[in-house]
């Protein structure tokens, strides 16, 4: 009897439930349906083709979509209304709106890694934490990891120099490591040297990490603890252990580097990854805390150092290839820098200061005009908290609200011939008047980049070193590109390159 009364409540349960979830999906449907976006192919599922996008479909899709809907259009899967934004007016709301402070439940994949850093808290404790860590990024600190990154890119100058000039390099592949050891070593102050040591473990376990987390993304079947039972759930979990190793490490480094007075002291090896003792934004963290606070738990230092790391490293890599394969496309622009270069240091070889970086202005369009046409981090999203009016459409509640910045960065409103590099666009004269939001490779508002000057530092430092020692010829054209969008957007091809090394610092390319 209680046996069957009890089967009978949870019945009935499950069909309120069921009853409920539905009359909320009817509203929001009915919300959302007059916002442009592709005919409905299922009458429950809504657009399962699109929900499950191969990477490398999604950013030609996304942006054949913009072409044909323009600046808003929706796709449905299952019971998740999912709205792409890509108008400079919307994309000011985005980061605007009090309804869409909250970032988008897909952030949650990646608290396995992250935990509650940065990227992936909300509300009050991202404001706490962001309180905290701003400081570390002050320019004085900046200036402090100069030199780090000046030493990396001369190791890199080498390295490249020992590759035959003849045969062609997936210059991703050499970006991919100096961005690690650069972000290694300035945001933990541990040295990996992975320009030397390809094959290490905590190189694989960053790959691999990464992989398992776009890969699950993906598949929204798996966006429970079901995946971890999979092969490329327990090749995250194994991963992880090896990520929070070192970050375990680093943070036991850090501490005990407080108490260490001679550079001897402070500097060791571990495992066989040098273990350096200058300045690092996890040294700054370990102290950081104000009279309303208390500093970061060793948990909380972990999340922000891998933080760092996994946001730090690939975003970098990927736009540093891509300006110097663009670079290799167009001898115009890059002979430009070069002149620039020369300009600045006159043939003579000595290291870069701040300021010689300061006046790297062209090089700098360059930069910028690539990260317009391939941004590292091309698509984010946000929670809808409550309903929201974009123009004359409104977000339902419980909606997630995505920004194409790579659509964005195509508006030919902003950007006339989008598809053409011009680093002139980002000159004194044309950078003027544009809306503030048209172009946000960082993107705006309160939870913009963190990064984004040390990015900058970072990628003048490595693209001027290697155009003062080679000329970049890049194997084939913008057109045979073939994107990718797996956490970072990505050639699917080998960015293939060639470097002629220049014989003095003053050869010039011939056009
Ligand atoms: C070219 C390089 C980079 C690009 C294009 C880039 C882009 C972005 C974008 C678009 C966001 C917003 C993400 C979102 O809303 O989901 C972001 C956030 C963030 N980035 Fe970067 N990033 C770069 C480099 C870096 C570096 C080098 C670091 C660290 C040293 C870093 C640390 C962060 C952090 C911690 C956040 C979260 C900030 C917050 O919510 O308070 N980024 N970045």
């Amino acid at each position: 009897m209680i046996l069957r009364a009890l089967l009978a409540a949870f019945i009935g349960y499950v069909v309120y439930g069921f009853i409920k979830i539905s009359r909320q999906f009817y509203k929001r449907f009915r919300k959302a349906e007059k916002i442009p976006g592709p005919p409905i192919e299922h009458r429950l599922l809504g657009h399962p083709s699109l929900a499950l996008l191969e990477p490398k479909d999604i950013p030609k899709t996304v942006y054949q979509q913009y072409k044909e809907f323009g600046g808003i259009f929706r796709h449905w899967y299952a019971w998740v209304s999912f709205v792409f934004v890509a108008e400079a007016n919307y994309a000011e709301l985005y980061f605007t709106s009090k309804s869409l402070e909250e970032k988008a439940d897909m952030y949650k994949l990646f608290h396995d890694w992250l935990g509650q850093g940065l990227i992936t808290s909300n509300g009050a404790l991202w404001h706490e934490r962001r309180k905290l860590i701003t400081p570390a990024f002050h320019f004085n600190v900046l200036n402090a990891l100069h030199e780090t990154l000046v030493q990396n890119a001369i190791a890199l100058v080498q390295k490249l120099r020992e590759h035959p000039k003849e045969s062609p390099l997936n210059i991703y592949t050499v970006m991919h490591l100096v961005a690690l050891d650069n972000i290694c070593e300035s945001a933990m102050g541990i040295k990996i040297d992975a320009l030397n040591n390809p094959k290490l473990d905590y190189i694989q376990a960053v790959e691999d990490a990464a992989h398992a987390i776009a890969i699950r993304i993906g598949k929204p079947w798996f966006w429970n603890g079901l995946f971890y039972l999979t092969s490329t759930g327990r090749t995250l979990t194994s991963s992880l252990k090896k990520i929070f190793e070192l970050a375990k490490k680093a943070i036991l480094n850090s501490k005990n580097k407080k108490t260490a007075t001679t550079e001897e002291q402070r500097a060791g090896e571990d495992d066989g990854i040098k273990v350096k003792r200058r300045l690092a934004f996890l040294d700054l963290l370990t102290e950081a805390h104000d009279s309303g606070t208390k500093p970061l738990s060793d948990e909380g230092l972990r999340d922000e150092v891998n933080t760092f790391i996994f946001a730090g490293h690939d975003t970098t890599a990927t736009s540093l290839s891509f300006t110097l394969f663009l670079l290799g496309i167009h001898p115009d622009v890059q002979e430009k820098c070069y002149r620039e270069m020369n300009d600045i240091f006159q043939g003579s070889d000595r290291k870069p200061t701040v300021d010689d970086l300061k006046a790297m202005k062209y090089l700098e369009q360059v930069i910028k005009e690539s990260l317009r046409m391939y941004p590292s981090v091309p698509l984010i999203s946000r929670k809808v908290k409550e309903d929201v009016q974009f123009g004359k459409y409104t977000i339902p509640e419980g909606a997630t609200v995505a920004l194409s910045i790579y659509c964005l960065h195509r508006d030919p409103k902003y950007f006339p011939n989008p598809n053409t590099f011009d680093p002139e666009r980002f000159n004194s004269d044309n950078n003027t008047g544009r809306h503030p939001f048209a172009y946000v490779p960082f993107a705006a508002g309160v939870r913009n980049c963190i990064g984004q000057k040390f990015a900058l530092m970072e990628e003048k430092i490595v693209v001027s070193y290697i155009l003062r020692n080679f000329i970049i010829e890049s194997l084939y054209g913008m057109d045979e590109l073939e994107l990718s969008f797996d956490l970072v957007l990505r050639s699917q091809k080998p960015l293939d390159v060639k470097l002629k090394p220049r014989s003095t610092n003053i050869d010039v390319i011939k056009i």
